[in-house]
């Protein structure tokens, strides 16, 4: 709409619509004030009569749009991803946990949601989890109607039965300038009368360990006559991670974060630490059993996103929070064995500062964008773990090629009758030796 249009507008309907003015250099000069400014609007709610929703940022921004989600509210971390597609993939990773979505796509929803189909693994095959993970989604203009084949409801549709809050006639463009400038920030979705984002409480996410929450209770194997045994770490893995390695046919034992795989290291042909959600600093366990296993596993060893991130605390890098992150299906990762740049998937919030390797170690791939960590690798073992998403789902397939090799020297290493374990290896389970430090501490 335009500008003055929106100024002459009925301040009352103006105030329910929308937030921002886009007048060109006006955006820039005056974003912060213009932000909490009802005069100007340029979106609508999504159907006439539909609730007003309300985006507020923990400093003090709010945007005004439209429910078409469930009418609650929520807390959460205000993240933005520059994905063109892919909404029920992203919606349902777990990585996603405990955050509020931003689609910089404006348009969202127009291909509607799949239905609950099940590959031969049991998988979803259009999901990567069992539920929307994250908190709520922020979109410009959600698409009122769908079309695709395999659609059987509206995102709107999805979002309600799922109690997941939506908001949409949000300017975008504003918002992500607003969380590049100040880094990703906590924000409330409140759904109905324009104070209810002011009784929310602020508690960020992140402070708890969202692995945890996201991780299996029990373990579950995936392709049990695969020739290959996969011990997957689950820190809240997507459901390509776990499909892209039975596709290789390997056996795949889904493990919770905090499994005691120290103790059973003899069972396994390799070991795959997934993405999950949240810090990786929470993860004391995890990284105290990697640690563990660096020292006498002989095997492969592969981490992806979280898994990169736990890798790299074992090892003994130090792990740091990005400004606003990496989200997106369009982010160059430099191979540095090679020289050759893939295009990867991202969703990360941490790197690894790579700025001094360990001893044994060194540098995988990099960021072309902004030179951040994106895998680190053993000089001498087969221990290797990327920051990107090699399962993709959504984003481009490019490095899909990291799951053969590993899979493939898993199996070679197994025909060539290499130990799991160095000779002379004391499996002192995990528990175990931590009470033998704290009794001697
Ligand atoms: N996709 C992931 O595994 C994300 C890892 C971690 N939660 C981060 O945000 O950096």
């Amino acid at each position: 709409m335009p500008v003055l249009a929106a100024l002459t507008m009925n301040p009352v309907t103006a105030a329910k619509r929308s937030v921002l003015s886009l007048a060109g250099a006006a955006f820039k000069r005056s974003l912060a004030s213009a932000v909490s400014s009802p005069l100007a609007a340029h979106h609508y709610p999504v159907t006439p009569g539909s609730l007003t929703a309300h985006l507020k940022l923990k400093s003090g921004e709010t945007f005004t749009g439209g429910s078409f989600g469930a009418p609650v509210s929520t807390v959460g971390e205000t993240v933005f991803t520059t994905s063109l597609v892919g909404y029920p993939e992203s919606m349902t990773d777990p990585s996603y946990r405990g955050q509020l979505l931003v689609f910089t796509q404006p348009l969202i929803g127009n291909y509607g949601v799949p239905g609950r189909a099940r590959d031969g693994f049991g998988l979803l095959s259009h999901f990567e989890s069992e539920k929307i993970q994250c908190r709520g989604i922020i979109v410009g203009d959600y698409a009122t109607k769908y079309s695709h084949w395999n659609a059987v409801e509206s995102l709107s549709e999805w979002c309600e039965r799922e109690g997941i809050p939506a908001i949409t006639g949000v300017d975008t463009r504003a918002l992500v300038h607003i969380l590049r400038g100040q880094g990703s920030t906590l924000g409330s979705l409140s759904v109905g009368g324009e104070k209810a984002c002011d009784a929310i409480e602020w508690v960020d996410p992140n402070v708890d360990n969202l692995v945890a929450q996201a991780s299996t209770d029990s373990v579950r194997v995936f392709n049990p006559n695969g020739d290959v045994n996969i011990a997957l770490i689950d820190c809240g893995a997507k459901y390509n991670i776990i499909r892209s390695l039975c596709a290789q046919g390997a056996r795949v034992s889904l493990v919770p974060w905090n499994h005691n795989i120290v103790a059973e290291l003899d069972s396994y042909d390799g070991i795959f630490i997934s993405n999950g959600p949240g810090s990786p600093t929470h993860c004391i366990e995890t990284i105290d059993q990697l640690r563990q296993a660096f020292d006498v596993y002989q095997r492969p060893i592969f981490g992806i996103c979280m898994g990169n991130q736990l890798m790299g605390l074992a090892a003994g890098l130090n792990a740091y929070k990005l400004r606003f992150g990496n989200r997106g299906h369009n982010q160059p990762a430099v191979d540095l064995t090679t020289g050759k740049c893939v295009i990867t998937s991202q969703n990360h919030g941490y790197a690894l500062d790579d700025s001094v390797m360990p001893s044994g170690w060194d540098r995988f791939y990099v960021n072309a964008n902004d030179g951040s960590n994106e895998g680190i690798r053993h000089l001498e073992k087969p221990f290797r773990s990327v920051q990107f998403h090699p399962e993709a789902k959504g984003g481009p397939l490019d490095t899909a090629y990291l799951f053969a090799e590993f899979v493939d020297q898993v199996r070679a290493m197994k025909a060539t009758g290499v130990a799991a374990t160095t000779a002379g290896y004391n499996s002192v389970p995990v528990d175990a030796a931590k009470q033998q430090q704290s009794a001697t501490a």
